[in-house]
């Protein structure tokens, strides 16, 4: 968006440019204004189909080689044809636009077809202009002449080096940074479940009890787990565990930590929340667990204790508490919870 934007600008700019100046040659006088309504409009069709992105820079880079195409054939033409004109004191200052393009292209086009639209826009931009310029060596000589043959002879074939530079370097950086977030997420998550793991759950909490942010912590077990193993085989088992942590994770709020404490465990960390908030929340969580139906199962459930953080706690008197919590559910026959 940005870049047709700018460009869009840069053919207002021009359109102003070239109907204000002294002389008014009709190329001049038509192109800019064409660009600047043609990436306008463009810009428009961005913004209502952004998942066209691909396909509009595709029509924005040949609709911009276009515009410098024309003026570059069209003046060497009437430069070589007029006695007394010269290519220098009538070609538009579009020398440095030829390799914006390039840049662009190579930005926003895969390899090959940025390769393609580069070497077409030099063949077809730069090329007549440096033959001619070659034609008429006097023409070399002045600032504009020199300034032409260097953006279109040297300064092209260095950012023709640079340019497959910094595609590798980019590559490599997306290929890290896609790396780095994998291997954080095998630190912070349990492989069956996906959802968070003990490490990063403590590490949540710890924070908290840092920021002295008052906060609640639920912990359930599933109950008779060993029996649905034993009864439907582990490969059940563990697609329990991963259902149970799916809805669960679909009933809490971003802010919310879930995690697998370990084996058929959960532990939850619920920052902002009083004691009614906590047990509402455990409450929902027990009853969506036995609400699952997950063939060939018949019925699972699981025991839920939980404890705000009180005073002067650390990670490991909540722990012991909410761990009591849920041993007393437990014992007064699971599928409830207690505090
Ligand atoms: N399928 C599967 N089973 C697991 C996994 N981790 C632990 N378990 C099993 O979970 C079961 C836990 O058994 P117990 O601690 O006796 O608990 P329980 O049978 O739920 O009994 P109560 O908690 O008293 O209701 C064991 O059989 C473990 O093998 C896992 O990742 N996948």
């Amino acid at each position: 968006m940005i870049t047709l934007s700018l460009t869009s600008l840069a053919g207002a700019a021009a359109t102003a440019l070239a109907w204000l100046g002294p002389v008014h040659r009709p190329m001049d006088m038509v192109i800019p204004p064409l660009t600047c309504v043609f990436f306008l409009v463009l810009l428009i069709m961005l913004v209502r189909w952004p998942h066209r992105l691909g396909l509009i820079m595709r029509v924005a880079l040949a609709a911009a080689l276009a515009a410098l195409v024309a003026p570059a054939w069209f003046y060497t033409w009437q430069a070589t044809q007029t006695q007394g004109l010269r290519l220098i004191d009538i070609y538009p200052p579009i020398g440095s636009l030829l390799l914006v393009l390039m840049v662009t292209a190579m930005i926003y086009l895969p390899t090959r077809d940025g390769v393609t639209i580069v070497v077409a826009g030099w063949l077809l931009v730069a090329l007549p202009v440096l033959v001619y310029l070659f034609a008429h060596p006097q023409e070399i000589r002045t600032p504009r002449g020199a300034d032409l043959l260097m953006s279109y002879g040297p300064v092209f074939v260095l950012l023709l080096v640079l340019l497959p530079v910094q595609r590798k370097l980019t590559r490599r950086i997306q290929h890290l940074v896609s790396e780095q977030a994998h291997m954080e997420a095998m630190v912070n998550r349990d492989p069956l479940t996906r959802i968070y793991n003990r490490r990063f759950c403590e590490l949540v909490l710890r924070d908290l009890l840092t920021r002295q942010i008052p906060a609640g912590v639920i912990m359930f077990d599933m109950d008779h787990f060993k029996a649905i193993n034993d009864t439907y085989g582990h490969p059940v088992g563990d697609r329990v565990l991963q259902q149970v942590a799916q809805r669960c994770q679909e009933l809490l709020r971003k802010n919310e930590c879930l995690a697998r404490w370990g084996g058929e465990e959960f532990l939850v960390v619920v920052p902002d929340v009083d004691a009614t908030a906590l047990h509402a929340l455990a409450e929902r969580l027990r009853k969506s667990i036995t609400e699952l139906s997950i063939e060939p199962v018949s019925l699972v459930s699981a025991s839920v204790g939980i404890t705000r953080v009180l005073d002067g706690d650390t990670t490991d008197t909540i722990f012991q508490r909410v761990d009591k919590a849920l041993y007393r559910a437990k014992k007064l026959g699971g599928n409830m919870v207690s505090s």
